[in-house]
C-alpha cells in the first residue's frame, strides 16, 4: 500500500476533493484493469475518453479518481484529484509509484524514425560485452540484465517503463538503453524520467496519421531535447538537416556525429560489403559485421554514446568489432543454390530507399534483386505510394503483398502501394496479396547468385490481420520455401 499523497508529488494539481491520506494499491488508466482501492487516471485518447469510464472504475474499487474535467456529482468516499494534463500526470505518478528508478542508473533515450532499436540494441551488447549489467526498452523485447521479456510497444507507457527500470534497479542494472517513440513523446511516456544522455538518429517521413504534419512530428521529437537536464547529453546525427533542430533549445552537453559534416565524432566508410563495414572512426580503423551506410551511422552513434558514457576508445572499438546484427535488421542467409535472402524492418519509405541503395552498391549488377514488400494497416496512408515507388525503381523485381493488415483491406493496401509505380516500372511488378505466397513467389523466381529483399516485419513473429495475430516468420518462411524448391 502506498499513500496517495506521496505519489501525488510534483503532480501539478488544480483541484482535490477527498483526502489525499488514502492508502492505494495500483495505479491503472483502463477500467477494465482497476481492482479494491486503486488509482484510476482518465486519459483522453484517440478512440475513447477515459472520463466516461470514471463510473465503471468506482464500481471495480477504485479509491482515487485523477481526471481533467471534475464529474459534476462526487461519490463519497472517492478523492478527485484534477491536473490539466493526465497524461503528464500518469507519468510522474508512475515514477513516484515506483520510487523514480531512473535515477538510481543511467538512462539513455534513443530517438528518430529510423535505426532507434539497432542503436539502443547494439549498446545493451557492448556495455554488457564491456562486463556491466546492462537494460534494454526496444521494439524488439526488453532486457532486464539476461532475462528477456516480451513487448507491445517501442516505447511502453509510463506505468511500464517504470515497472521495468525498478526490476532493474533490484537487479543492480547500471544502464539502460531505451527507444523514445513520437508517440511515447506525444502521449508523456516518457516524462519525469531522469536521461542521462539522448541521442538522436534522423527524420524522415512517417506516423504522419498520428502527427498532423511533418513540423508537428519533428517538434515533438524535440521536446525530448528540450527537456534533457544539463546533466545529460544531446548526440545528434548533424548530417542530418533536423539535427541541428533537434539541439536548438537543450539544456544538455551538445555533442555530434556524421560522415558528411564537420562534427564532434567523424567516421569514413572505407570498405562496405556483404560480409561488414570497414570504418576509420576519428582516425581509428575498426571492422563490423554490420551491413550499410546507414549502419555506419549507427555504428558511429554507439561509439560516440558509450564514449560520453566513459568507456575508453580501446575497449568501445574492441567491443564494436564483436557486435552482433540485431533480430530482423538486414539480417540475410546464402541459401545452398547461393540465393542470398535478407530479411530486414524496412517499413518506411527512407528505410526501404537506404537498404536497397545498400544492396545495390554492394551488388554485381548482373544479379537479380527481387523485393517482397507491403505496407501496414491503420498506419500512415501517404507513405504507401512512395514506398511502391522506391521498391520498384530501386530492384529488379518487385512482389507487393500484405504487410500487418490489421483492419483494412489488404488488397485495397497492395492497391495503394501499387499506385506509386511509374510506367517504365510497370513489368517489373506483380502483386500476391498473400504474404506466404509472396515470399514462395520470389523464391520460384530467384536463381543461383539472386538477392531476395523481405522488407516491413524484420523480427515480428506474427501477422495481425482483424485483431487477430497469426504466426508468420518472414525468416523461416524464405528458408523453408528455399530449401523445399533446392535453391
Ligand atoms: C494511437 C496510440 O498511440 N494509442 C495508444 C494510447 O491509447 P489511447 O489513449 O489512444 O486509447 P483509447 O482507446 O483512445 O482510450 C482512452 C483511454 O480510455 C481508457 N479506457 C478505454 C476503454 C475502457 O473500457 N476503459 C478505459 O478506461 C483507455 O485505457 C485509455 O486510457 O495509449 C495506450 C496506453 O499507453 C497505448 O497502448 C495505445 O497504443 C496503441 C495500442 C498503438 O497501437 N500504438 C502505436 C501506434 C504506438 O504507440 N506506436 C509507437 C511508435 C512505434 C514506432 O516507433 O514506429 C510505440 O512506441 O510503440
Ligand atoms: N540509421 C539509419 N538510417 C536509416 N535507416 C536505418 C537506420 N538504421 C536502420 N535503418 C533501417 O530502418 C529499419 C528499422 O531500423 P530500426 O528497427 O533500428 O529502427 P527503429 O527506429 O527502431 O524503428 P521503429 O520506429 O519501428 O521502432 C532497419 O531495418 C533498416 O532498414
Ligand atoms: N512501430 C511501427 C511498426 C510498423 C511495422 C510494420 N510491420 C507495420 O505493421 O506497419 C508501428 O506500429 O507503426
Ligand atoms: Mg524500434
Amino acid at each position: 500500500m502506498t499513500i496517495l499523497k506521496d505519489i501525488l508529488y510534483k503532480v501539478a494539481l488544480e483541484a482535490v476533493v477527498g483526502d489525499t491520506g488514502t492508502a492505494v494499491n495500483e495505479i491503472h488508466f483502463d477500467s477494465r484493469k482497476v481492482g479494491s482501492k486503486d488509482v484510476f487516471v482518465a486519459i483522453k485518447g484517440t478512440k475513447s475518453n477515459g472520463h466516461d469510464f470514471i463510473d465503471k472504475a468506482i464500481a471495480q474499487g477504485a479509491l482515487v479518481v485523477v481526471c481533467e474535467d471534475m464529474p459534476a456529482e462526487q461519490e463519497k468516499g472517492v478523492t478527485y484529484v484534477q491536473v490539466l494534463d493526465t497524461h503528464k500526470a500518469l507519468a510522474v505518478m508512475a515514477a513516484n509509484f515506483y520510487e523514480n528508478p531512473s535515477a538510481n542508473l543511467k538512462l539513455v533515450g534513443v530517438t528518430g524514425t529510423n535505426g532507434k532499436t539497432t542503436i539502443a540494441s547494439l549498446l545493451y551488447q557492448l556495455f554488457s560485452k564491456a562486463g556491466f549489467k546492462v537494460g534494454l526498452l526496444s521494439t524488439v523485447e526488453i532486457k532486464v540484465g539476461n532475462e528477456t521479456f516480451d513487448t507491445t510497444h517501442t516505447t511502453p507507457d509510463s506505468l511500464v517503463i517504470n515497472s521495468f527500470l525498478r526490476k532493474m534497479n533490484d537487479a543492480g542494472v547500471e544502464y539502460c538503453f531505451m527507444e523514445v517513440s513520437s508517440h511515447g513523446i506525444a502521449q508523456e511516456r516518457t516524462t519525469a524520467l531522469y536521461f542521462t544522455g539522448g541521442i538522436f538518429t534522423n527524420l524522415s517521413h512517417e506516423h504522419l496519421d498520428y502527427h498532423s504534419s511533418f513540423a508537428e512530428y519533428r517538434d515533438v521529437k524535440k521536446r525530448f531535447f528540450d527537456e534533457l537536464p544539463a546533466s545529460a547529453f544531446a548526440l545528434v546525427n548533424i548530417d542530418d538537416k533536423n539535427g541541428p533542430v533537434m539541439i536548438q533549445n537543450t539544456k544538455a552537453k551538445k555533442y555530434t556525429y556524421g560522415l558528411k559534416s564537420y562534427a564532434d565524432y567523424k567516421a569514413q566508410i572505407l570498405e562496405n560489403e556483404f560480409s561488414g563495414l570497414l570504418l576509420k572512426i576519428n582516425g581509428q580503423e575498426v571492422w563490423t559485421k554490420l551491413i550499410g551506410n546507414f549502419n555506419a551511422y549507427n555504428v558511429l552513434a554507439i561509439y560516440a554514446a558509450s564514449e560520453l558514457l566513459g568507456l575508453t576508445t580501446i575497449e568501445s572499438l574492441k567491443h564494436i568489432s564483436a557486435l552482433q546484427a540485431v533480430s530482423g535488421r538486414f539480417q540475410y542467409f546464402i541459401s545452398e543454390g547461393k540465393v542470398t535472402a535478407i530479411v530486414d524492418y524496412a517499413h518506411t519509405p527512407d528505410a526501404l530507399q537506404n537498404v536497397l541503395e545498400t544492396i545495390n552498391s554492394i551488388r554485381t549488377r548482373n544479379e537479380e534483386l527481387i523485393t517482397v514488400v507491403g505496407c501496414g494497416g491503420d498506419r500512415d496512408k501517404t507513405k504507401r505510394p512512395v514506398m511502391g515507388n522506391i521498391a520498384s525503381s530501386l530492384s529488379t523485381k518487385v512482389v507487393f503483398t500484405s504487410d500487418n493488415p490489421r483492419t483494412e483491406d489488404p488488397d485495397k493496401i497492395v492497391e495503394e502501394v501499387e499506385a506509386g509505380v511509374e510506367p517504365q516500372n510497370f513489368k517489373k511488378v506483380m502483386s500476391v496479396t498473400n504474404r506466404k505466397q509472396a515470399i514462395k513467389t520470389a523464391c520460384q523466381l530467384a536463381q543461383k547468385n539472386d538477392i531476395i529483399l523481405i522488407a516491413g516485419k524484420g523480427h515480428e513473429n506474427y501477422q495481425e490481420i482483424n485483431g487477430e495475430r497469426f504466426d508468420f516468420d518472414d525468416l523461416k518462411i524464405v528458408t523453408e520455401y528455399l530449401k523445399q524448391l533446392k535453391k
